[in-house]
């Protein structure tokens, strides 16, 4: 459906041409109207799927530009989603010339309260930092009229409902509420409608929880030996842009520096980090200057970075909606992605559990052989070496090569320099992770055999208890995670890489519909 068959302003439909969207999502085309009629919403579609625009296209629209009230207040969970939605916002509102701002923490305070004196029409906001200027009196969410929880799950989880109802205080009751997400297990919803008025709950149908542009592996491993097998995996895969979640912020920095030593171009970013540092680490992956970023869950939720093709669980999320998110840092906006998660044999059950909930099965993938990982790196030396080929201004080395080729012939100056660039001697250099520890034990224990996806608990197989995320006083709790998450796996099928552009095994892969986009040069 055309945007312009969904109630929009001229203002709105310019800006959305020059955002390149031609087509509206399915998640877009059924909110949008009943937002703009006022209705509370549940919106609930696979990730990478438009829900900002969804939820961002009615707010913008209703906007009175003409006021310095803040009329809409948008929850996100994490600093980098908050800034990230502010982004969008702020562009697809630009002809309209709407104010959006961001508030979040690890950033200077004052410089916020400047920009909210100023007036802002939507304010996007972690928790924390959203009751810390509630608190100081220096935004005023009295006249907001819509209220968006992003990551509606996540913000409604008990690690953030405390914040979100001291949010709720500050807000009137008379609103409109809109709650988005991909996942919503049944008792977090029960929770979220609570705070609303005869919601609309608008599920777009999908046979998998998780969308299908993603091809799921996993891969199974005995703990010590997941480091290897995950540095073989890549020198095979060959990622151009990969996440690599890893299950506590000492697990990202190791698993950071030992990639780094097997020569990958890898960064951290969790929520013992600075801001400058994490919005620093983004840019670098955004600008493909590194090609592995490790993560917590900090990265799990709403992250829209286009080209990353590859999604490794090093460890396995305790919950399967973060599976759900996780792996849907990929797969975006009708581009195809990749995951692979890492089990153990103790860990078995939570892959089951994941399966339960996305109604998908993973494929398995066998470890490659030393040999294999070789010959991935070896392409890829290749390939750098044929690029420096083409690009070399040879006149500049006339002598020393003149030199090299007198003493030595062509095939073993080509080997040096293959061997100098491919550098195989890194691949084996020793490194071993802190022990973390396992993720408990399901009830049924490892029943090894056939994996028939039972899922444990009750309906929404929520475990009880909080599930991480460091609260800081006066600052946001950005990260979940802080807890233990885990990991597993086992294989038959190496997946293909992305450098060697070998083509994914199977039928070529459909282009969603729902991404129509034209290119703006
Ligand atoms: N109608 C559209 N046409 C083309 N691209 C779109 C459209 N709507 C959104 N996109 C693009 O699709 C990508 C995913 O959008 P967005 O991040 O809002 O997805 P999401 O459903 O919120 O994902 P997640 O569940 O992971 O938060 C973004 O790059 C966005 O610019």
């Amino acid at each position: 459906m055309k945007f312009s068959e969904l109630g929009l302003s001229e203002d709105l439909l310019t800006a959305i041409e020059k955002h390149g969207y031609v087509e509206a999502t399915p998640i877009q085309e059924q909110t949008i109207p009943l937002t703009l009629a006022g209705k509370d919403v549940i919106g609930q579609a696979q990730t990478g799927t438009g829900k900002t625009a969804a939820f961002g296209l009615p707010i913008l629209e209703m906007i009175d530009t003409n006021s310095r009230d803040v009329q809409a207040l948008i929850v996100s969970p994490t600093r980098e989603l908050a800034i990230q939605t502010q982004e969008e916002l702020f562009k697809l509102g630009r002809d309209k010339h709407v104010r959006v701002q961001a508030v979040f923490g690890g950033s200077d305070i004052r410089r916020q309260i400047t920009n909210l004196n100023h007036g802002a029409n939507i304010v996007v906001g972690t928790p924390g930092r959203l009751i810390d200027h509630i608190n100081r009196g220096t935004i005023k969410l009295g006249n907001v009229k819509t209220l968006v929880l992003d990551e509606a799950d996540e913000m409604l989880n008990m690690g953030f409902l405390e914040d979100i109802e001291s949010i709720l205080k500050a807000v009137p009751d008379k609103r409109q509420t809109l709650l988005f997400s991909a996942t919503m297990p049944t008792a977090i919803k029960r929770i979220g409608v609570q705070f609303m008025t005869d919601p609309e709950h608008i599920q777009i149908a999908a046979k998998e929880l998780t969308t299908d542009l993603v091809d799921q592996y996993y891969v199974r491993v005995r703990d010590n030996e997941k480091f290897d097998t995950l540095t073989r995996i890549l020198d095979v895969q060959q990622p151009e842009l990969a996440i690599l979640f890893g299950r506590t912020k000492r697990r990202v920095d190791e698993l950071t520096r030992g990639l780094e030593l097997r020569g990958f171009k890898a960064a951290g970013i969790h929520g013992d980090l600075t801001q400058q540092k994490r919005s620093q680490v983004l840019k670098q992956f955004k600008a493909k200057e590194i090609e592995i970023l490790v993560a917590t869950d900090v990265a799990a939720r709403g992250l829209d970075i286009s080209g990353v093709t590859y999604v490794y669980n090093f460890d396995i999320p305790q919950d399967p909606e973060s599976y759900v998110h996780r792996i849907g840092r990929t797969g975006r906006a009708g581009a195809h992605g990749n995951s692979v998660t890492f089990v153990t044999n103790a860990e078995m059950d939570y892959l089951k559990d994941i399966e339960k909930l996305t109604k998908k099965r993973m494929q398995p993938l066998k470890p490659p052989t030393r040999e294999e990982a070789v010959a991935g790196r070896l392409s890829v030396a290749s390939a750098s070496v044929e690029a420096a080929v083409s690009a070399v201004d040879a006149s500049l080395f006339a002598e020393a090569a003149e030199g090299l080729v007198e003493k030595y012939d062509a095939k073993t100056l080509a080997a040096a320099l293959l061997s100098a660039v491919a550098n195989v001697a890194e691949m084996d250099e020793s490194f071993s992770l802190s022990h973390e520890r396992p993720l408990p034990r399901k009830r049924s224990g490892f029943g090894g055999g056939r994996r028939d996806g039972g899922r444990q608990g009750g309906g929404n197989g929520r475990r009880g208890g909080y599930r991480g995320g460091d609260r800081r006083s006066g600052g946001d709790r950005s990260e979940r995670g802080s807890r233990e998450r885990r990991s597993y796996d086992r294989g038959s099928r190496t997946g293909s890489g992305d450098r060697s552009q070998r083509g994914q095994s199977g039928a070529p892969r459909r282009s969603s519909r729902d991404f129509v986009i034209r290119n703006n040069d």
